[in-house]
């Protein structure tokens, strides 16, 4: 293990980006929202209603804001050095790598099967690794196509080793060509690889067509007659390293598990599927770190589990004291750049204060942790103190909390003491295994509730996340060049509104649930500015209401001719919160290499998902607290580079917003989602219409002056920022709105105009 000695350089620092200047922009920004405020209670007596309504969004703002510069102040992260983790590290601990699936045709095999191989390649001793993926889908083609990805890793990962390949996931790795000159050996080893997974990928598509290799032999025998829904337990080792080898030429066990599922036995989704994974790995090979990636995020960089474990291992900044090492979530498409920029600033302002948020996926958590260990539960060196374990051994206590099952309770006690590991046979626990992905395993322990992924929310992750750090833990946050780990995420459109959706639900209920960062102010261990951070995201589909009315409020003035902004120098306020919030988030964009296509695009994309995907987050929310009805988890869909949208031959690097065809425009279908953000459109299109045709000169002044210049210019501002609305109302196809949403928003703005005007 890592040599403890003060003298030597530590294996990783925390870098603070701290910044004067942006703190200053922040409290700038702050106190003209402040004298906005300030400005409107004065004049409350001389304005009507919109001015109430105007100072309520505002206020909201503020508070918004408030939480934000809160957050951003002192921004960090680690640097690990991995030169010092080889020079001092021998031995390294083990890890146990989980991969999680739920459904063949939204999550194409071969995309896993890519994650699954950039994961037996890294860069790390393969005898300390061990691979689990969990198939909520019960699919047997998943399992066809895992059995022959793990045929090809027994060249895949020696090829990766031997010549030192960066991205170890092979349909990235052979969408650049072979350098000419290159030596003979390796061109030759390279056009092998190749040709080898070519046929891989032929073998997966030809099953995915034509099932009839179902019956190729016994080893389906588990899978016959068996339905998503409703199957017993299937667990495969598909290859054990036997031999208990580390070196170049070994691939790391390979397990493939499928919990039971019953109709009515709730299963908690990508939660559940942990639990369960936390169980299995815990009987097979009980590693000290678990590694977690959803399906579509494969290793970018070989060394990422060796960055991890310099955070781990490092003794010097109370290492132990980290529950989990979380990277970026970063994408091989560009549809997701409003994401990439949130984790560089606010993401990275949380992890300066107890440590990032866990996102779900890319992140490794310490398994003592997991099992719901306290900080408290520490002596001064950083093991588990007697009370502690006095207490957690007790007779029957750790079989109350995790279950009867002897061998589980056996597991669990020597996780928490760290005991090393006894070399046997993984397949000698496939019974076992079985046994713990029983659907009613679970009931009466305290699984889900304070052991391993907590259930009751379906941002999994972020309620998993508040318990740990609501403990005392911390967790670091990396985000190595180039990144980590890669994914994919929808385009926008239907996929992505319903995934936002679900965020936005999941989101609130971790505000509304037992966890609530709400709850315990005193006697949690969380820091006071992580709980505003908490608080902060899990209000964001709150969020949808101030913004639906501010993004109305202009077009009803102007109809009504009622004031909304302030006038003569005052205006000024308005105009420079807009100008400078603008900058500020252009410079933010432009720093991260993004360019000001992609600003304009992202700042559109927060407003179209805030005022529709969020409002529907309300309606769920509100629906299950009144207890009648439950949310469901729709998975989202991937899409490999060679699939996406178009035509096939788009570059496969990162496609640069400007190329990207999709970039920028909406997908638009019949559903909802897009009724919100037509009928804003209509509305303050009939606004700027009235007012063009002097609509004002008719009607009575209301407040301070009526409307003018200031609340038409503020309606332009909404329509370009719902631009994807307006250019689809002359568009057929998937960009253009369909004629019943059209219908729809039509009556609805009619309403609008009467309403305003009339009054
Ligand atoms: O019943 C289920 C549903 C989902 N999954 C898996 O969970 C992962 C994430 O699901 P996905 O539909 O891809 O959600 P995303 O919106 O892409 O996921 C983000 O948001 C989730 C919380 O809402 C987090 O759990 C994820 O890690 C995070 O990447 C995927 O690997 C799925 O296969 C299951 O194993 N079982
Ligand atoms: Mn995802």
């Amino acid at each position: 293990m890592a040599d403890s000695s003060s003298s030597l350089p530590p294996l990783c620092e925390r870098i603070s980006h701290k910044s004067y200047f942006l703190r200053a922009v922040d409290l700038t920004i702050l106190g003209l929202l402040f004298s906005l405020l300030l400005y409107r209670i004065q004049r409350m007596n001389e304005n009507d209603n919109a001015w109430v309504v105007a100072l309520l969004c505002e206020s909201c703002f503020l508070f918004i804001w408030l939480l934000i510069t809160c957050i951003k102040w002192s921004p960090a992260e680690y640097k690990p050095h991995l030169d010092r983790l080889d020079e001092r590290v021998h031995d390294f601990p083990s890890v146990d790598m989980f991969v999680t699936t739920a459904d063949p045709v939204k999550e194409p095999p071969i995309l896993v099967v890519n994650t699954v191989l950039s994961l037996l390649a890294v860069n790390y001793p393969a005898n300390k690794l061990a691979c689990y993926v969990s198939d909520d889908g019960c699919s047997p083609l998943t399992y066809f196509s895992l059995k022959e990805a793990s045929k090809f890793a027994k060249i895949w990962v020696p090829f990766c080793k031997k010549y030192n390949v960066r991205v170890r996931a092979p349909f990235r790795y052979f969408l650049n060509p072979l350098d000419a000159t290159e030596d003979s050996e390796f061109s030759r080893e390279w056009e092998m690889t190749k040709r080898k997974y070519e046929e891989l990928v032929q073998k997966v598509e030809d099953a995915t067509r034509n099932s009839c290799w179902l019956d190729a032999g016994d080893d389906f025998e588990a899978f016959s007659n068996t339905k998503p829904s409703d199957h017993s337990t299937i667990v495969k080792v598909i290859w054990e390293n036997e031999e208990g080898v580390g070196d170049e030429k070994e691939v790391p066990h390979f397990v493939y598990i499928s919990r039971e599922k019953k109709p009515n036995c709730v299963h908690h989704y990508k939660a559940g599927a942990m639990n369960f994974l936390v169980r299995v790995s815990g009987l097979m090979t009980n590693a000290p770190y678990m590694l977690n990636v959803d399906c579509d995020m494969y290793v970018n960089e070989a060394d990422v589990v060796r960055q991890a474990m310099c955070i781990f291992l490092q003794r010097t900044m109370n290492p132990n004291q980290c529950a989990f090492v979380q990277f970026p979530q970063d994408f091989y498409d560009s549809n997701a750049d409003e994401f990439v920029i949130l984790q560089s600033y606010l993401g990275r302002g949380i992890a300066g204060i107890q440590g990032p948020i866990f996102t779900g996926s890319g992140c490794f958590h310490t398994r003592k942790v997991m099992y719901g260990l306290s900080i408290d539960d520490l002596d001064d060196g950083g093991s588990i103190s007697s009370v502690a374990t006095r207490r957690m051994l007790a007779e029957g206590s750790l079989a109350k909390e995790f279950g009867s099952t002897k061998e589980i309770v056996k597991s669990v006690a020597e996780a928490l003491q760290r005991k090393p590991n006894p070399q046997q046979t993984i397949t000698n626990s496939i019974k076992i295994a079985k046994e713990v992905g029983n659907c009613h395993y679970e009931y009466q322990t305290s699984w889900g509730k304070t052991i391993g992924w907590l259930y009751d929310s379906m941002a999994d992750d972020v309620n998993t996340s508040i318990g740990i750090h609501s403990r005392g833990w911390t967790s670091s946050y990396v985000s190595p060049d180039p990144p980590a780990f890669l994914g994919c995420m929808p385009p926008m459109g239907p996929v992505a509104m319903v995934q936002w959706r679900r965020w936005g639900t999941g989101m609130l209920e971790v505000f509304f649930n037992r966890q609530s960062p709400l709850m315990g102010l005193f006697h949690q261990k969380i820091r006071f500015r992580q709980r505003l951070a908490y608080i902060s995201i899990s209000m964001w589909g709150l969020r949808s209401i101030p913004e639906l009315f501010y993004c109305l409020l202009p077009a009803y003035c102007l109809l009504h001719n009622s004031a909304l902004f302030p006038k003569g120098l005052c205006l000024g306020v308005i105009v420079t919160l807009v100008g400078m919030h603008c900058l500020y988030t252009l410079w933010e964009f432009m720093r991260v290499g993004f360019s000001v296509q992609s600003w304009y695009v992202s700042q559109s994309i927060w407003r179209i998902k805030a005022t529709s995907c969020w409002l529907f987050s309300i309606l769920d929310i509100t629906l299950k607290l009144l207890g009648i009805s439950k949310v469901v988890l729709i998975v989202t869909q991937k899409t490999t580079p060679e699939s996406r949208s178009g035509s096939g031959d788009e570059p496969p690097q990162r496609i640069d917003d400007d190329l990207n065809p999709s970039s920028g425009k909406l997908e638009i279908d019949g559903s909802l989602y897009f009724l919100p953000g037509t009928f804003i459109v209509l509305v303050n299109l009939a606004a700027i219409a009235g007012y063009g045709v002097g609509l004002q000169q008719w009607s009575c002044k209301h407040g301070t002056g009526g409307s003018g210049l200031a609340e038409a210019c503020m309606c332009v501002l909404v329509v370009m920022l719902f631009l994807p609305f307006l250019t689809g109302l002359f568009k057929k196809g998937k960009y253009g709105i369909p004629l019943y949403t059209l219908c729809k928003a039509v009556f609805l703005t009619a309403l609008f105009v009467v309403f305003s005007v009339g009054k």
